[in-house]
Parts: C-alpha cells; structure tokens; sequence
C-alpha cells in the first residue's frame, strides 16, 4: 500500500451518523485514513463498536482504517484488528502488559503498529523503543467522547517527543487526537504532529472535503513555521 504523506487527516467516525455509516464513509473520501474509535466501556466509560462491526466498516470504507482501541486487555483482542484487514491499529499504553511484543505481533499480521498515551502519561519511556512502533498518537482530550475541547498543555509533551524523533531520524508518524479544529490544529503542527484526527470539526462541517483540505492546509503550512 503507498502510504499517504503529511501531513495526513484522519476523519473521526465516532461523530459519524452510526445508521448510515455506509455513506457516512464515502463523504470522506478525500481524507487519508478513517479513524475508528473502539471503545469498551471499561478502559474508558462509553462504548461503540466491536470487531464484527470493525470488519463491515473496512469492507464498505473507501480509504484505510487506523483503528484507536480504547480497551483494556489489547495484548488479548488488537491482533484481531490487524486481521480483519485495518491498515493500522493503536492501542493504549496504559492499558498493554507487554506494548513491544503486541507491536511485533501487530506488524507481522501487517498492520501498522501505534500506541497512544493520555494526557497524564508520560512519553519519556517509549523513547527507547521508538523503532517498535509506525505510529505513536498523543492524546489531545482524555479519551472517551468526541467533541471536547482540546488540552494546549499536552503540547510540551509533544514537542519533547518530536525532538526525540528527529534526533533519533525515526520514521515513526506522531497523531494527535482530541479536540484538533481550524483553531488548535497549527499549534499541534508546529509542535511536530504530522497526522490529526478530527471528528466534530469534518463531520460537524457543511462541506466535508472543503473542511479536510483546510485542515490540511493549515497543518503544512504550521509544520514548516513548526
Ligand atoms: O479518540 C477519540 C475520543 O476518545 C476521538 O477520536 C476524538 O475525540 C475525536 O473527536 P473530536 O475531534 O470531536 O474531539
Ligand atoms: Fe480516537
């Protein structure tokens, strides 16, 4: 598969209509991956969909999927994900026994390998095993509902972890999730994130694709002032 460049845009379905997720999908088109966010209602408290509803949502979506498993117990239940086809597959840190195993496991099923931090989490301890993973998403909001407003003091945290990527020459994607609108998604950027996810803010958006393209606009011209 030829990997989309930054900076990549990763509509949100959880601010999707869930009864008409067939066409809900095909309005985002433009956008780079579709994010589906798994959640279990007990690593965080709400719930949406499983891995049955993951496999028909791959079948219909016409761009990759980067599955956000919000669950606890990913050792058990990621490498399913990567199974049923999805192009990438995070799971949380907090939540994994053995992180550096599972990412193995994920990328020899051929998926993509992220791990994802909440605003609490220190990143200093995924320094040293940068090369496990493609993708390392910061968590912009405390994971568990679309639509909230996003955390500015997560971005020293960000911005030590660029730093950290650049001076190591990983090739590793660093995404941002939570609260990314025309209004934080510069400072996101400039701080050294080159994928953002963004629910409300596509699907809230009269024009789908004009609201993609200017969030992507507004990310690479911030990541070169960055
Ligand atoms: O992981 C998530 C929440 O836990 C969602 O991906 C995120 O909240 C997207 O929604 P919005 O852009 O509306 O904040
Ligand atoms: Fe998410």
């Amino acid at each position: 598969m030829d990997l989309p460049r930054a900076p990549r845009i990763n509509p949100s379905i959880l601010a999707a209509d869930f009864v008409n997720m067939q066409a809900e999908l095909a309005r985002i088109a433009t956008a780079d991956f579709a994010h589906v966010d798994v959640m279990d209602n007990h690593f965080v408290p709400n719930l949406t969909f499983g891995p049955q509803m993951v496999e028909r949502i791959q079948a219909t979506s016409p761009i990759p999927l980067d599955v956000h498993l919000m669950i606890t117990d990913p050792d058990r239940w990621a490498p399913e994900y990567a199974e049923i086809g999805a192009a990438s597959v995070t799971f949380h840190l907090e939540a994994a026994a053995d992180p550096v195993s599972l990412a193995r496991r994920l990328r020899d099923i051929g998926a993509r390998a992220g791990v994802a931090i909440k605003p609490g989490t220190p990143v200093e301890g995924l320094y040293s095993v940068l090369e496990e993973f493609d993708q390392i998403l910061v968590m912009t909001v405390e994971p568990g509902f679309g639509g909230q407003g996003f955390l500015p003091e997560t971005m020293p945290k960000l911005r030590a972890l660029a730093d950290e990527v650049r001076r190591r020459g990983s090739q590793v994607w660093l995404q941002v999730d939570g609260g990314i609108s025309d209004a934080t998604i510069e400072q996101a950027a400039a701080a050294g994130a080159d994928t953002f996810v963004a629910g409300s803010a596509i699907y809230g958006a009269d024009d789908i694709e004009a609201a993609v393209t200017r969030l992507r606009d507004r990310a690479r011209a911030a990541s070169l002032e960055g």
